[in-house]
């Protein structure tokens, strides 16, 4: 209405030109402001970013899960200059720890990267000034099934959902999880004919299925077989396949619309739909079971905390509804803690946020054990000295330092989440160093508007040669509380984030890492297994490199567990 208003006004002011010639210029007008602005955008941001080392980029370019598929252009989609091969080797070749990163996708605002220790301390601590980016796709597109906590703002909105989200993580929770860790490693040995040894013919998937397996047994006790046989289409799917199969197709579920999905041609591509209703439809009823599970339960004895996740979040926002009840009494009408869907949304960030990261881990550790196999010798040493003849338990978890150390250098050198991005909530002033070629540093600041994004290159600050010795190097022992550098290095240690933000589950991911190698250097010798007419260097290289997808991902390789 308006549109056809306005261009029956535009049509008798201009009688004399045609009206398609009238068209033409005034798109090429708006086109033109458009452009015109976009320029003068940018060129401020070039301003923002005058002094510093520059990557130009056409594209948003730290959305990880497709930047490595694309082809290397120069400025425009600047692959190699982010290689997740050598993070460090663009800052070492531009002598800055400071980059401004310019893109043409994402006009309204500035864009840096760094991998200064000091700026990740205070772009992780300062959380008043800086935030979380939250309308970066990444996060919004996490939020399909409800709003979660790693999606929230810093401030009222973040703490609403860490107070109900952050219980349920408690100490019966962690000793489940290294128990039902256990049952999935022994499940996995007779899943995979490897009890008396053999090849594990592809140890990230044995992974992914171990850590789901823990996901779901810890989860809601959920029926978990190892090998999960697949439904008719059509019928509901039972958790573990649904589970399964969300998990498989992960990008899928976050970028394709759930109705696409659903009515897609082809079978396969209906079942991911199909399995994303099932799972939401069977986490809301076993929410509203627990509830009433726990309700009815309360009234009689309320001294058992759940021991499985989703009943220990159902509790936590219960007893937050109790105390609000309590404070206003009769009026206690007004709506705390998380909603229904609240609630979904954060069982399924678990789910995403735990159980990739730890089994891409776990691939990646066994992967420089079997090519290191003199850490083998000593973890295995560890355990023997700490465990004698006994199978490891979850009592010994403290006293498990070097298995624990063997872990977090696996982060460091393969970090799995990869990018940390956040925003200036206000104008701030960041630290960055610049050196020569003698090594000498100058200590610089460089001022950040308002709305900019800052990404911490988490992978780069772990490799940064002044801050690690000999970096490269895969040596657990730089995390030993003996080693005088390490609790300096481990507070400075991004792998699972810092400060307010930092990983929910990062203890769970410990016990979890933990009980397992213990269990499987205790039983077996891991050899890596080579392809026909391989050298060992190239070997090597194969098991040790990863891709971007969702989070830094391991090829596929075999290892040989041999019964010691
Ligand atoms: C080796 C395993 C893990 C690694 C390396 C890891 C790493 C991280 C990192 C780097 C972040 C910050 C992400 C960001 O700011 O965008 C994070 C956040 C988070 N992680 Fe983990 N994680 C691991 C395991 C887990 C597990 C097992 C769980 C759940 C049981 C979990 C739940 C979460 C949650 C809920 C957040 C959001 C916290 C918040 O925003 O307050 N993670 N993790």
């Amino acid at each position: 209405m308006i549109l056809h208003q306005l261009l029956t006004q535009l049509f008798s002011s201009y009688p004399n030109m045609g009206k398609l010639d009238l068209l033409i210029s005034v798109m090429a007008f708006v086109i033109g402001i458009a452009s015109a602005s976009l320029l003068v955008r940018v060129r401020g941001y070039l301003d923002q970013g005058k002094g510093l080392p520059t990557i130009s980029s056409f594209i948003e370019y730290f959305e990880s899960s497709y930047r490595q598929k694309l082809p290397h252009i120069p400025y425009i989609v600047p692959v190699r200059d982010y290689t997740i091969e050598k993070p460090w080797d663009k800052y070492a070749k531009s002598h800055s720890d400071l980059f401004a990163c310019p893109q043409l996708s994402t006009p309204s605002y500035a864009v840096y990267v760094t991998s200064n220790p000091q700026a990740t301390l205070i772009l992780s601590n300062q959380a008043g000034i800086f935030g979380k980016p939250v309308e970066m796709f990444r996060y919004a597109a996490i939020s399909i099934f409800g709003k979660q906590i790693t999606s929230t703002q810093n401030g009222e909105e973040h703490r609403r959902h860490k107070r109900i989200v952050e219980p349920c993580l408690n100490e019966g929770i962690m000793q489940a999880g290294w128990e039902k860790m256990v049952e999935a490693y022994d499940t996995m040995k007779v899943g995979e004919r490897i009890e008396d040894g053999g090849i594990m013919e592809d140890v990230k998937d044995c992974m992914i299925k171990l850590t789901l397996y823990v996901f779901g047994r810890s989860g809601s006790n959920f029926e978990f077989p190892w090998n999960i046989p697949k439904t008719k289409s059509g019928d509901e799917m039972p958790i573990a396949e649904a589970l399964h199969t969300v998990e498989n197709s992960m990008i899928a579920q976050l970028l394709v619309p759930l109705w696409l999905l659903r009515y897609f041609p082809l079978s396969s591509v209906r079942r991911l739909g199909q399995a994303q209703v099932s799972f939401v439809s069977l986490l809301r009823k076993l929410y509203r079971s627990k509830r009433l599970e726990l309700d009815q339960s309360s009234e009689h004895d309320s001294s058992a905390p759940p021991k499985d996740i989703l009943g220990a979040l159902v509790a936590s926002q219960m007893s937050a509804e109790r105390e609000e009840r309590l404070k206003a009494g009769e009026k206690g009408t007004r709506i705390v803690g998380l909603m229904e869907s609240e609630i979904i949304g954060n069982i399924w960030i678990f789910l995403l946020a735990g159980h990739e990261t730890t089994g891409h881990t776990l691939t990646f550790l066994q992967a420089f054990l079997a090519v290191y196999p003199e850490w083998q010798d000593k973890l295995y040493k560890e355990i023997k000295g700490i465990c004698g003849d006994e199978t490891p338990g979850y009592r010994q978890l403290n006293q498990l330092h070097l298995c624990l150390a063997a872990c977090y250098e696996t982060i460091r050198l393969k970090d799995i989440v990869m990018t940390l991005p956040k925003i200036a909530l206000k104008d701030a002033i960041l630290p960055y160093t610049t050196w020569d070629n003698q090594g000498n540093v100058t200590y610089k600041t460089h001022v950040i508007k308002k709305g900019s994004h800052i990404i911490i290159d988490s992978p780069a600050l772990s490799l940064d040669p002044f801050v690690w010795n000999d970096p490269e190097k895969f040596d657990p022992t730089r995390f030993l509380d003996e080693n005088e550098r390490a609790s300096s290095l481990i507070n400075n240690f991004a792998g699972f984030s810092l400060g307010q933000r930092q990983c929910i589950g990062k203890r769970f991911a410990e016990v979890e890492m933990v009980a397992y190698i213990a269990h499987s250097i205790y039983e077996y010798r891991l050899y890596p297994v080579s392809k026909e007419g391989e050298s060992e260097e190239e070997m090597r290289g194969r098991i040790l490199r990863g891709t971007e997808e969702l989070t830094l991902t391991p090829f596929r390789f075999g290892i040989r567990y041999e019964k010691r």
